[in-house]
């Protein structure tokens, strides 16, 4: 199928004539990225197509075209890509599937009891205590899996491993295993309001309950004025403790915009995620990510969030509970509807519920995206919006696909400066 084929496009030399270079960026003439989508701009004239299988002639790239390789996606041909006889999930369904908070009560594992006995044997009238001592029981420890995408797998009640109980012969009882609980990155782990843990990289783990100790065996007591001890202890009860999971979703980019934006239209044209499009707002109603394929296996990773309207944080709308995945996005995308009269109040609605939600959140680095460019009342629009912000705009169509390839670079831009910052806070940077 023609819709399935890969496609790349490359990019000529002189790409920067095409796209305004008003961020300064450094428009390196190596190989800037490719971005594994499928469809192209067929309305450029500059942008040449070929797939590897076919070409047409009088599409061919010249021979002095260097090879930087780019491909953006376009929401409509996206929608054709879906598996032919596979549905996708409804919203509503995929709500159900997606848990982003969880009460859980958790208890570690039970000690083992101590045995008390005595050696026997025949002729060997005094052989001493030899009851062992029982096993410790398993704590529960909760886990950073990068498969686990949402809290809807916890459970919400979890029993560790009771540990063996001792023996005769001086025969120890076994340590209950371990239990793991397997949560997602960005998991917030809460006792009584106070966060305890902050599982926020692969990898991360959590005691969330201690085991019991296992019980001593009568030979444990055996002492010089106490040569025949029949005491022996029972094993302690795992530690018990309810902790409230919540979830906020780790990505490098959070788009952020009024609903019916185009803020899941925009997700689908640049990357293989399928949140629900539809002409209503609150069409969203959880968080979805999709990753952005550059060259050389780089990955971006960008949260839809569902829409957030004036007055949000005082629970109109969806209430700003969904504020809290942006928290964790280390760079912000606002999506504005520029076919809207005054587009310049979405953005500082926008900032102003980021601002109430937690101070200094609206100063995150970001970019404007002022979507629907391809209708004609946005046009109009554009050059207000622009000498009202004062600052540059990335004017695009998330539908018709017009002018993607310029977030895509600007991602990247914004990217590379989150990486390079926390290198030189000599931290890890986030890696999808
Ligand atoms: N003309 C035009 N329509 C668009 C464009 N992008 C999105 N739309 C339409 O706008 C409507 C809303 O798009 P969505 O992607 O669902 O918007 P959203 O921001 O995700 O909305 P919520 O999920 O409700 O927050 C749909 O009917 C889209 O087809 C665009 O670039 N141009
Ligand atoms: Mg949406």
């Amino acid at each position: 199928m023609a819709a399935a084929c890969e496609f790349r496009v490359k990019l000529f030399r002189n790409l920067p004539k095409y796209l305004p270079n008003t961020y300064g960026w450094a428009m390196s003439p190596a190989r800037l990225f490719s971005a594994r989508l499928r469809t192209v701009f067929e309305d450029v004239g500059h942008w040449a197509l070929s797939t590897w299988a076919g070409l047409k002639p009088s599409r061919r790239l010249p021979q002095q075209a260097s090879p930087r390789l780019l491909s953006v996606g376009r929401a409509d041909h996206a929608k054709r890509q879906e598996l032919p006889g596979k549905k996708p999930l409804s919203e509503k369904k995929l709500k159900r599937y997606f848990v982003d908070c969880r009460r859980v009560l958790v208890c570690g594992g039970n000690g083992g009891a101590g045995a008390s006995c005595f050696h026997s044997e025949p002729r060997k009238e005094f052989g001493g205590p030899d009851g062992g001592d029982g096993g410790n029981g398993g704590h529960v420890i909760l886990r950073v899996d990068q498969q686990v995408k949402s809290l809807s797998s916890v459970l919400s009640r979890y029993q560790g491993f009771s540990g063996e109980d001792g023996g005769s012969k001086n025969c120890f009882g076994r340590s209950g295993a371990v239990l793991y609980v397997q949560v997602p990155v960005g998991t917030l782990v809460k006792e009584g309001g106070r966060v305890v843990a902050d599982l926020s990289r692969v990898g991360d783990e959590y005691i969330a309950a201690l085991g019991g100790a296992g019980g001593k065996g009568n030979r444990f007591f055996l002492a010089n004025d106490n040569r025949a001890p029949v005491t022996c202890t029972p094993g302690q009860p795992g530690q018990q403790r309810v902790l409230h999971l919540e979830l906020k979703t780790v990505a490098h980019a959070g788009m952020v915009g009024f609903p019916n934006a185009g803020k899941s239209s925009l997700l689908r044209a640049i990357s293989n995620a399928r949140p629900a499009v539809a002409s209503y707002p609150f069409t969203t109603l959880k968080p979805h990510v999709g990753i952005v394929h550059y060259e050389g296996h780089q990955q971006i990773a960008v949260a839809d969030i569902p829409g957030i309207i004036r007055g949000a944080h005082q629970n109109r709308g969806l209430g700003s509970a969904f504020l809290r995945h942006i928290e964790r996005c280390r760079f912000l995308l606002f999506v504005v509807d520029l076919s809207q009269p005054e587009p310049w109040t979405q953005v500082d609605d926008l900032k102003y519920e980021l601002e109430m939600y937690e101070e200094g959140l609206s100063e995150r680095p970001h970019a404007i995206i002022a979507n629907k460019i391809d209708l004609p009342e946005a046009r109009a629009n554009l050059s207000q919006l622009r000498d009202h912000l004062g600052r540059e705009v990335i004017a695009l169509s998330a539908l018709t696909g017009e002018n993607l390839e310029q977030l895509l670079l600007h991602l990247k831009v914004l990217h590379d400066a989150y990486v390079e910052a926390e290198l030189g806070k000599g931290r890890q940077p986030l890696r999808w």
